[in-house]
């Protein structure tokens, strides 16, 4: 049956797409970290999508749309006229109005931020040009639409851009936009939440308080992104919010010491910081609560390193920050 787009065919012929992370992040090799020219990339505000008013040349850099990232975010399932398992008027045409809508937010707002580098470890980033007010919903986070499950037991590919909803995962490493340049912190002053957009879920970023002009605009991609979940942290968030590379706090940081019996060292807060957000009343420093509803994952990447031989892991790693001592404080006293 011949399809034309959106039902296109998934095809063999992907190109080569290029990708941004070229930096090592604590020692732990970034796969498929070929240098890019981002002004090329971003051409005309958009990464990876294949709208009408998008050049030839980011085109082409494009591999072709397959029909994973038509799955329903709703019900998981593929999104064609021709799937009898895809309920059309539950999944299909909210879908489709989801992305009538989210493709109006797939440009990179230029008029209200820009990427580059941070000039830090952390590659990319995104900076406000103006002051965007608090609650502004900037755009959806888009990518690869997986099933959620498949995705995390197919250990074929590891991605460093993963967040999930209810049911799926949306993977940027290929194809997302801009969203998915917008780095960690652990205070951050973005939120990442799912919303629905009828009865389709989103992933909306949405100022957490008011941004001025210059500020980089953050997320937290939550502990578990760094902490992974087995013995060795994945990686160390570098953010100015503690002193040295640490792993971000739970969430509820006064609930910290008596959940995990004082045994989980706390990142130490960097003093300047910790003034600016104490709060006056209580005395205890007030840490955001507007934390992601939902969080970016990386379980993927901890298949990977599970397949390496351990000699390879310790190369790899500098056993100095794999320990927790290696980079937080247990003396702070807070
Ligand atoms: C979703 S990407 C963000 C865009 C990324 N900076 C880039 O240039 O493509 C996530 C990656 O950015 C880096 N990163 C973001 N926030 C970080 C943080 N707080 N500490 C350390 N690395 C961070 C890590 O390499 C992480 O794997």
């Amino acid at each position: 049956m011949a399809s034309s787009w959106p039902l296109n065919s998934e095809g063999d012929d992907w190109a080569p797409f290029p990708k941004f992370n070229v930096h090592n992040t604590n020692g732990f090799p970034v796969q498929h970290s070929s240098a890019f020219n981002i002004p090329d990339y971003m051409h005309n505000g958009h990464v990876g999508y294949p709208q009408g008013n998008m050049s030839a040349e980011c085109r082409a850099l494009l591999k072709p749309m397959t029909r994973r990232i038509y799955a329903c975010l709703s019900c998981g399932r593929v999104a064609r006229a021709d799937n009898t398992q895809c309920n059309i008027a539950n999944c299909y045409l909210p879908y489709m109005a989801h992305f009538d809508h989210v493709f109006s937010n797939t440009n990179l707002p230029t008029d209200m931020v820009e990427i580059r580098q941070t000039g830090t470890n952390q590659g990319y980033g995104v900076f406000a040009r103006v002051a965007i007010p608090e609650d502004t919903i900037l755009g959806f986070y888009l990518g690869e639409v997986h099933d959620q499950t498949a995705f995390f037991t197919d250990p074929a590919t590891t991605s460093w851009y993963v967040f999930t909803t209810t049911r799926a995962a949306v993977d940027s490493r290929d194809y997302g936009n801009w969203t998915r340049f917008v780095n960690s912190h652990c205070d951050p002053n973005v939120s990442a939440t799912i919303r629905n957009v009828g009865q389709v879920e989103g992933i909306a970023f949405q100022t957490a308080r008011q941004i001025n002009p210059g500020d980089q605009l953050f997320i937290n991609y939550g502990r578990g992104y760094f902490a992974g979940d087995g013995e060795k942290p994945l990686l160390y968030c570098t953010c100015d919010a503690h002193e040295g590379p640490h792993l971000p706090p739970f969430d509820d940081e006064d609930d910290y010491a008596e959940r995990y019996n004082k045994e989980v060292s706390r990142p130490k807060i960097d003093k300047g910081w910790r003034n600016k957000y104490r709060d006056t009343t209580s005395g205890k420093t007030r840490i955001s609560k507007k934390f992601s509803s939902t969080t970016m994952t990386r379980s993927r990447l901890q298949a990977y390193l599970k397949t390496l031989p351990i000699e390879e892991i310790k190369k790899e790693v500098d056993p100095e920050q794999r320990t927790r001592s290696g980079s937080v404080d247990k003396t702070d006293p807070i």
